[in-house]
């Protein structure tokens, strides 16, 4: 499944955290989390791309249209939310919980297909940030992502 990874230390939560909000700390952040995230969605589909039929409720044949960017949005913001809780293990831990069966209620969602997602996100990252710290990434992420799919087929 996931590759295991060091604990996400403290620091490696500041680290993350800290670099996140250079990604939004312009005042613009909705357009970067929407740009952010047609880059990652899109990526993924091309990839994988049985993968775009799970999207079909929030018409991602047009992923302009208002339902798939108001779709990107519920997912960026839930992944800012996730990071602005690295310092809070317990109540990280429970929104956790509620994404892991948010999830797993949607036939053909599978973990592998949150790997494809965390590599392209990766490298936006890296594209994206000026400063970039590849393990505090991967440790804090791996729990985020291991929290949302580990139980996914
Ligand atoms: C860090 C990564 C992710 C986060 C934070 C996240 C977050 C969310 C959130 C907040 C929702 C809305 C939940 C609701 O209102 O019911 C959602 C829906 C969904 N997510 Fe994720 N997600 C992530 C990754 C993925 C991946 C990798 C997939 C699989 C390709 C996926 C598939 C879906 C599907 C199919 C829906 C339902 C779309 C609909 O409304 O019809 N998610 N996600």
């Amino acid at each position: 499944k996931f590759e295991s990874s060091d604990h996400c230390s403290y620091e490696d939560a500041d680290i993350v955290m800290k670099e996140w909000q250079h990604v939004l700390g312009n005042g613009q952040s909705a357009p970067i989390l929407l740009r952010t995230a047609n880059v990652i969605f899109s990526g993924l589909f091309e990839k994988e791309p049985t993968s775009r039929d799970l999207f079909t409720r929030v018409n991602v044949g047009d992923m302009h249209s208002g339902e798939f960017l108001a779709h990107t949005l519920r997912v960026m913001t839930g992944l800012d939310e996730l990071i602005n809780k690295l310092h809070s293990p317990a109540v990280l831990d429970s929104m956790l919980a509620h994404l892991a069966e948010q999830h797993a209620a949607r036939d053909g969602v599978k973990h592998d297909l949150f790997y494809v997602f965390r590599d392209i996100m990766y490298s936006s990252l890296s594209q994206l940030l000026d400063e970039y710290n590849p393990d505090a990434w991967k440790n804090c992420m791996f729990h985020i992502l291991y929290g949302i799919a580990g139980a996914l087929p």
